[in-house]
């Protein structure tokens, strides 16, 4: 299981420290939001930071999920910036497989996110085609919601998909993970954890990445 910090949360004024910080608190991959103002109702950060963080001296994998519309120019841009991991939403892809391969032969790994209201269905055809999906557990935009129960559910349904289709294909979760709400999502198949508020609100970072691993042990 891989503890990934939203670094949406974080203090932009000292962005490279953060992620410094998070990273040696414990943290496995960086996770980067990416909004548009348009596909979701509110605006992030391109590419100029990622490569910055790159910069800065960042190895560890930066998990880029993009939240825009068209997203093709963005994976490009995002690649070449340093991403190691892209995901993108299948509903703002005109042509998914071609967005797929794009990611690909760009030599990142390649995730589908899936709002809580999109059905699982949306992926199935090319399942076999990609790394990871990313499960919302809130609808995308803001971080510090509250965990939609119902994810609990498409996890273990996009799981048994999984199984049955006898494919390795990961399962990201994202959106109102705490210590309350992680173990219910590893039960049920999860084991890519995106937390944002969770880890960044907290005074010690290592302390608030423990006990979201503890969570799920328990
Ligand atoms: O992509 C998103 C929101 O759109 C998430 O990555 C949030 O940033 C997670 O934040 P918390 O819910 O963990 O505070």
């Amino acid at each position: 299981m891989l503890i990934a910090p939203s670094i949406l949360s974080a203090d932009f004024a000292k962005l490279g420290q953060e992620v410094d910080d998070v990273l040696a608190a414990g943290a496995d991959i960086v996770h980067f939001d990416v909004m548009d103002n348009h596909y979701v109702p509110n605006l992030t950060f391109g590419p100029m930071i990622c490569s910055a963080l790159r910069k800065h001296g960042v190895s560890a994998n930066i998990d880029v999920h993009l939240m825009v519309t068209p997203v093709d120019s963005m994976i490009e841009a995002f690649a070449d910036a340093g991403a190691s991991m892209i995901s993108f939403h299948p509903d703002a892809s005109i042509h998914l497989d071609r967005s797929i391969s794009l990611v690909k032969d760009k030599g990142c790994k390649v995730g589908l996110a899936l709002n809580p209201g999109t059905p699982l269905y949306v992926i199935e055809e090319v399942l076999h085609k990609i790394d990871y999906v990313l499960i919302m557990s809130v609808n995308p935009g803001f971080g510090g919601q509250t965990f939609i129960r119902e994810t609990v559910d498409k996890i273990k349904r996009l799981k048994q998909l999984i199984v049955d289709k006898r494919l390795s294909v990961a399962i990201e979760v994202d959106g109102g993970i705490n210590e309350s709400t992680i173990k219910s999502a590893y039960d049920a198949g999860a084991e890519i954890f995106v937390a944002g508020s969770a880890i960044f609100n907290a005074k010690d970072y290592k302390q608030s990445i423990s006990a979201l691993r503890d969570a799920i042990k328990k």
